[in-house]
């Protein structure tokens, strides 16, 4: 099962794989094609229903191969007015070579007798689909539905949303659907022959974080809850840097207010670093038990918590991760040797780990060198720990326990001390304005591998941790093919 979020996604992946979306099409029309011709009989009149978008175009790639068939395309609309340049391309490829192809524009000519077709392909909306069917759309459903003839639907049934199985108003009753790639879950629930048909997207467009991951982010802008995130850094002791970092990483993949809270001594030292950051510092030199109660207060207020960078490992510093997870249920990243406590720990928190594969080790999970066989033990890993993993390494392994997606950006000059507390910023970040933790790790992971290639452009092998998040912004863009 596939949502139409994660198909678009796949999509991107796809075309950034070298699979263009124009490929696609192709052969989601000739699937179509093939499953109109196990219908049909020999001269049956076919009617090809195409809507303006890339769901109309499947159906325009499936005329070219229905030419056995009395076949005829009809465009809702005027051909200028093809949405996508894949969509108008298959038009005109239907026009010049002479094909049967029409257009309306208003419902009122839309008369089914006209055509007297024996099989309708319904190719009007697939899942690009918001809200009821407007016009013509609504009127041609309406009367396809009235007539006795049997409907074909292209990818999902026109008017019916994909990841639900219903509908706004009027939809297509159709009596066989040819859908692509992966079933849909609104499909199940509709009384119709579903046939899920491969039109040659490559695994790795799923398994690897691409560019298409970026969709996660910027989508229903207006259903989150702070707008961009704010995060709360909890880190430093034994290191200053490390907070520091990973609270610029967070600023720069988007975060709207980056807070920081470190021992006294560390704050001092980080609020040198410029205006950014709000740092505010707790007594002593490393985070202890005492400070606990006024943590949880802080953290109450944020979306986010990212815990670990720089903090140490002193028994009562690990005492107070662990204190602090047992009493938070919030989003919360966990990094470096707070990692430990995690296994041992009740939580109703939802943690993103980030270890690498020492910290993976410690935490009592297995590795393999194989990034195959790796992810397998990720994801058995991550299922038992009921948490999101993010393995670092030449391939980073994130997994939920349910989905696994692997980030293969980055590069060797990362290995320098730092990097980690960046991504650790970055994945909390993104946790703050992406719905699911599993995502949210996949496009950090990737994001700052990203960023670490852009780095080693221009540093190589010398590249340094603090190169890295002044360059996440531009990691986190698509910049097309
Ligand atoms: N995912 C893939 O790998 C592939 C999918 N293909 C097919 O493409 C469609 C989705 O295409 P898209 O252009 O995104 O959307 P639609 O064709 O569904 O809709 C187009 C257009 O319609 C307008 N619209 C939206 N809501 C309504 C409404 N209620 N009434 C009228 N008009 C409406 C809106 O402007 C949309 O932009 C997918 O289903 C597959 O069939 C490709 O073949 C490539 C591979
Ligand atoms: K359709």
């Amino acid at each position: 099962m596939i949502s139409s979020e994660r198909m678009a996604m796949v999509d991107r992946n796809a075309a950034a794989l070298g699979v263009s979306t124009e490929q696609l099409m192709e052969s989601s029309g000739n699937a179509v094609a093939r499953a109109v011709g196990e219908r049909a009989a020999p001269d049956d009149r076919v009617l090809l229903v195409c809507g303006r978008g890339n769901n109309g175009g499947d159906a325009m790639v499936t005329a070219r191969f229905l030419d056995e068939f009395e076949t005829e395309a009809l465009l809702l609309g005027r051909p200028e007015t093809i949405r996508t340049d894949i969509a108008r391309e298959n038009w005109d490829a239907l026009v010049e070579s002479d094909l049967p192809a029409r257009t309306i524009t208003d419902s009122r000519e839309f008369d089914l007798d006209e055509y007297g077709p024996d099989l309708v392909v319904d190719a009007m909306l697939g899942t690009g689909v918001t809200g009821a069917l407007r016009e013509p759309e609504a009127t041609v459903a309406r009367r396809l539905n009235a007539a006795d003839v049997p409907i074909v639907s292209v990818d999902v049934p026109s008017g019916v949303d994909a990841d639900t199985g219903e509908a706004a108003g009027t939809a297509v009753d159709a009596d066989a659907v040819v859908t692509f790639h992966d079933d849909k879950p609104g499909l199940a629930s509709l009384d119709c022959d579903v046939t899920v048909a491969d039109i040659g997207i490559p695994d790795a467009a799923e398994t690897f974080v691409g560019p298409g991951d970026l969709l996660a982010l910027g989508r229903d802008a207006d259903s989150h809850k702070g707008d961009n995130g704010e995060v709360l850094v909890v880190g430093g002791g034994p290191y200053t840097g490390a907070p520091a970092l990973a609270a610029r990483a967070a600023l720069r993949a988007g975060a709207d207010l980056v807070r920081v809270a470190c021992p006294v001594p560390v704050a001092r030292e980080i609020q040198g670093y410029g205006p950014d950051l709000i740092v505010r510092g707790f007594d002593g030199d490393r985070l202890a038990p005492r400070h606990v109660a006024d943590l949880l207060d802080r953290a109450a207020d944020q979306d986010t918590a990212v815990f670990g960078p720089g903090l140490g490992s002193d028994d009562a510093t690990l005492e107070a991760v662990a204190e602090f997870l047992a009493g938070y249920d919030g989003r919360a990243v966990v990094d470096a040797d707070a990692l430990q406590v995690v296994p041992e720990v009740d939580t109703e928190a939802e943690l993103i780990c980030t270890p690498h594969q020492g910290e993976l080790r410690t935490m009592g999970g297995e590795t393999a060198r194989d990034w195959r066989e790796r992810a397998d033990l990720v994801r058995e890993f991550a299922g038992e720990l009921g948490h999101t993993l993010l393995v670092k390494g030449r391939h980073d392994v994130i997994s939920d326990g349910a989905e696994t997606r692997v980030g293969r950006t980055g590069n060797p000059g990362m290995t320098v001390g730092g990097t980690g507390d960046v991504l650790a910023g970055v994945t909390g970040a993104l946790a703050a304005q992406v719905d699911s933790s599993l995502q949210a790790a996949a496009l950090a992971a990737w994001a700052n591998g990203r960023a670490g290639d852009a780095a080693a452009d221009e540093f190589g092998d010398g590249l340094a941790a603090s190169d890295l998040p002044d360059r996440i912004p531009q990691a986190l863009r698509d910049e097309g093919e």
